[in-house]
């Protein structure tokens, strides 16, 4: 069943009383209304949806020649590896995860990085997004997969989740931090991990040594309403959370090869250039920070 196929059969119930704040508000309206191309294109390849950036060199054998009837279908394929290989990359950060553990997916999306969590580890995984639409199509894909005892996606604020503290074994942001204030995000990941837990993200942040967000940093904030944060604020969050980051990764050079294919594609959304020029005058930085819950 494709994404426009499918339909909410089952209208997932917000477990707190609505948006913390009238921001998390508009947040949670434009996730239910969000629908673009290239994020519903990408994931009717394979049934994983994403709402994250791809990673890794392009395949240019695979694209085939610019006059192959189906070269905007190979393209969309491609563009959907590089976003399904930042996820692995992501959840290969996550340590030694086994079948009886739990994950914690904090602003899940529509759930593509849950399934592929649970089919590498075997694991429960746990989701919360504002948004409810997202919520349900995650359940449903997982009701779909067969696999909605081990995976769950909730509406609910990521800053106040519904689990017991000191029980997931990892938990993760995938490109959902810049939507929350960083201290009040990594004090509720301490609280739901357990001591030796592990916290990954993957994100975008502005260079410290640029100075202030860039022009296209800014654009970017108003494309998504995010409010994307420095890197030093990170690495000053965690350390006052207790999370010790153990890898730093820049992930700009990587993540370009993917921008300059999406920006030829006919899915471009037009907030390419922004994301392009500013991975290339060093004012914005695509980064993997996984940290220990000590
Ligand atoms: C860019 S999407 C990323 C989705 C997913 N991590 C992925 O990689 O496909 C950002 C997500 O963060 C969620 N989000 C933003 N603020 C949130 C909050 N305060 N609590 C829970 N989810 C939130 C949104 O609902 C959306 O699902
Ligand atoms: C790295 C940063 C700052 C990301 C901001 C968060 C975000 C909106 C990610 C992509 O979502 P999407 O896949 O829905 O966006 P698009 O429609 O551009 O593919
Ligand atoms: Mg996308």
């Amino acid at each position: 069943m494709t994404s426009t196929e499918l339909t909410a059969t089952a209208t997932a119930k917000p477990l707190i009383p609505g948006p913390a704040t009238p921001y998390q508000g508009d947040i949670a309206r434009y996730w239910d209304g969000e629908a673009r191309p290239v994020n519903l294109r990408l994931g009717d390849v394979d049934g994983l949806y994403h709402h994250h950036y791809g990673i890794g060199a392009v395949d240019h054998a695979a694209l085939g020649d610019a006059e192959d009837s189906e070269s905007e279908k190979k393209l969309i394929a491609e563009l959907h590896r590089l976003e399904s290989a930042q996820a692995e990359l992501l959840l290969g950060h996550l340590g030694d995860i086994g079948r009886g553990d739990t994950l914690v997916d904090a602003g899940c999306g529509r759930g593509g990085s849950m399934v592929m969590a649970h089919q590498r580890f075997g694991a429960k995984v746990e989701g919360v997004t504002l948004s409810a639409k997202q919520a349900d199509f995650a359940n449903n894909r997982a009701r779909e997969l067969g696999i909605d005892d081990h995976v769950r996606a909730q509406v609910c604020n990521m800053l106040a989740m519904p689990f017991e503290t000191g029980r997931a074994a990892a938990s993760w942001n995938n490109e959902s931090t810049m939507y929350v204030d960083l201290h009040d995000l990594f004090a509720e990941h301490s609280r739901v991990l357990e001591v030796g837990g592990r916290y990954v993200t993957i994100t975008g942040c502005w260079n410290p040594r640029y100075g202030q967000p860039s022009k296209w940093v800014s654009q970017i904030n108003a494309h998504f309403e995010c409010n994307i944060h420095s890197r030093r604020e990170y690495l000053r969050a965690m350390a006052d959370n207790r999370l010790v980051p153990q890898a730093v990764i820049d992930l700009t050079p990587d993540t370009l090869p993917y921008w300059e294919l999406r920006a030829t594609s006919s899915l471009v959304t037009g907030i390419e250039e922004a994301f392009i020029n500013s991975y290339k005058d060093g004012s914005f930085q695509y980064v993997l920070i996984a940290a220990d819950r000590v």
